[in-house]
């Protein structure tokens, strides 16, 4: 058996910490035990850990100095490149900051935004040569060259995570390996860059409700989430509280999407989760700024949706019409934009 450790263990929110090496490279008892439970971690948490995954480190700690130094850039510069439609779904997307782009002093500008409600902003990166839609790159000369450069890369690295990740689900549900790579070849896949900056004590105590990202569910089939070690991830309890997914160095924190959780016939849980007040203590009054990567995988955009096979029948009743799985993205996004 593989051993059975947890990332998360409180109000019944068990999530497990995997070593996915044991999938990628272990006996085939091992691989059987690794994706097992990785899939129980799906059905009852709708979260697991992945620790020794493909992904270099070194890689994943360039991705956030590169993102850090995309952010850094002056707002103006980084507004030329918004993001436009659902879609499109490529581009800045700046909240609650507009205003504060005709100050030109540091100070004031970092003030005013500690200020207001919202507490992020993102960089939505999509699938190299969707027809019609390219992405938002910035022109920044070698440095703007460099950033398309290395995302197109990271895109591809998690691309191939994500093929293997749902391997492990088709293996955890007894199915053929392969079951699912007929949706996950295109790589309709969103690079999401996370920056939630610096914040001070004062605006969560004045406002019990101030959080850096409300709650939400991802929309697609899994999220990988890269977070610094800042902390402030929350995932909701059965119990109906939400826990803390406190950042465990080397790993990446998967999550079940919506439409997974559809197409498993709700046997996989999309399960609620936000972005609060970091629990480390402030430096000061102010909380430093957090970074986090999120990769928001779907079935192909032409794929059709149906119930997995082996979720319904023998007395479980399919509880959705089948639907395709771009309409359906879009469908989401353009409710919360
Ligand atoms: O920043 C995080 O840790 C979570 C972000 C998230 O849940 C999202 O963007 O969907
Ligand atoms: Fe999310």
């Amino acid at each position: 058996m593989a051993p059975q450790t947890s990332a998360v263990d409180s109000d019944n929110l068990f999530i497990p910490l995997v070593d996915f090496s044991l999938f990628l490279n272990g006996t085939p008892t091992e691989r059987l035990t690794t994706a097992q439970s990785i899939l129980k971690g799906f059905q009852s948490a709708g979260f697991v850990y992945l620790r020794n995954h493909p992904i270099p480190l070194s890689t994943v700690s360039s991705a956030f100095h590169t993102s850090a130094s995309f952010f850094s850039r002056p707002l103006a510069e980084k507004e030329r490149l918004g993001w436009t439609t659902p879609q499109a779904n490529r581009g800045y997307v700046s909240h609650g900051r507009e205003k504060t782009t005709t100050l030109t002093d540091a100070s004031e500008v970092e003030k005013l935004r500690a200020q207001a409600p919202d507490l992020k902003e993102s960089f939505e990166i999509g699938r190299e040569g969707e027809e019609g839609l390219p992405n938002n790159w910035p022109r920044w000369d070698e440095a703007g060259e460099a950033f398309r450069d290395f995302m197109i890369a990271f895109h591809g690295e998690c691309k191939a995570l994500h093929v293997e990740v749902m391997r492990a689900i088709a293996v955890g549900m007894g199915l053929e390996e392969g079951y699912f790579d007929s949706y996950t070849n295109i790589g309709d896949n969103t690079l999401r860059l996370l920056h939630y900056p610096p914040a001070s004590k004062e605006v969560f105590a004045k406002n019990k409700f101030q959080v850096r990202a409300g709650e939400h569910s991802d929309y697609g089939s899994i999220t990988l989430l890269f977070q610094d070690d800042r902390g402030g991830l929350q995932v909701k309890s059965p119990n109906g509280t939400f826990v803390d997914a406190t950042p465990i160095p080397g790993t990446v924190v998967v999550n079940a999407g919506d439409l997974l959780a559809r197409w498993s016939n709700d046997t996989i849980k999309s399960t609620l989760h936000r972005v609060v007040e970091p629990p480390a203590p402030a430096q000061g009054d102010t909380h430093p700024a957090r970074y986090s990567i999120a990769y928001f995988c779907n079935p192909n955009f032409k794929s059709h949706i149906e119930a997995i096979d082996g979720t319904f029948g023998e007395g479980k009743e399919k509880r959705y019409p089948g639907i395709n799985s771009g309409d359906y993205l879009v469908q989401r996004l353009a409710a919360t934009y």
